[in-house]
């Protein structure tokens, strides 16, 4: 780029920073809910972001099968009315969490001292992992199954050890990733 070229750009954006940047928090929840978008559930999809004290992304997941086992045959529903007790056929024989996949995915590193950002909060599985693992921190957006003697316990043991829990509020309401609108310079 020429001087030229490079004191127009200058003086057309202002000397001054943006003041649309995405905060952090929005930041680290649109990252867990563009990695919620890679589930297969019909119905949930859940996505987790890890981030070190550094605001560093350490670790993310979302919900799926485990490694090898196809999208394809395993079932993706909930146990109907009908079905049998001892049917096999119900997702959450087979499903990993978004966030216990967000854990698995730090290859070992420690996470003490890091935060969760998770789309969904997080069932008591997952709780226990949290817990073990280090974490901190739980952001989270939706409660939708808070009154599921699961998610009542999850709380329970969070609140117990204090990791402490917190409605992700976003700073923004939408954000939008247009592929076609970045490439339009390159035209
Ligand atoms: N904190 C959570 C809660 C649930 N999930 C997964 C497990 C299932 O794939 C799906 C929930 O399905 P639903 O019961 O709504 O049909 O979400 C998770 O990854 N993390
Ligand atoms: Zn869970």
């Amino acid at each position: 780029m020429s001087d030229a070229s490079a004191n127009k750009e200058v003086s057309e954006a202002g000397n001054s920073k943006r003041q649309d940047y995405l905060h952090w928090d929005d930041y680290f929840m649109a990252t867990s809910l563009l990695s919620a978008q890679r589930s297969k559930d019909p119905v949930t999809q859940v996505g987790a972001c890890i981030v070190d004290q550094q605001k560093r992304i350490v670790a993310i997941g979302y919900n799926g099968l485990p490694r090898n086992c196809s999208d394809d045959e395993f079932p993706w529903s909930k146990l109907s009315k009908n079905s049998s007790p001892d049917s096999l056929e119900e997702k959450k024989l087979y499903v990993v969490h978004a966030e216990a996949n967000a854990i698995l995915n730090s290859n070992g590193g420690s996470l003490v001292g890091t935060c969760l950002y998770t789309t969904l909060f997080p069932c008591n599985e997952c709780a226990k992992l949290i817990i073990q693992s280090g974490i901190q921190k739980v952001f989270y957006m939706s409660d939708k199954y808070a009154h599921k003697k699961i998610y009542r316990a999850s709380r329970r043991m969070l609140d117990s050890v204090g990791v402490v829990c917190t409605r992700h509020v976003p700073a923004q309401k939408q954000i939008l990733i247009d592929f076609d609108a970045f490439l339009q310079d390159d035209r």
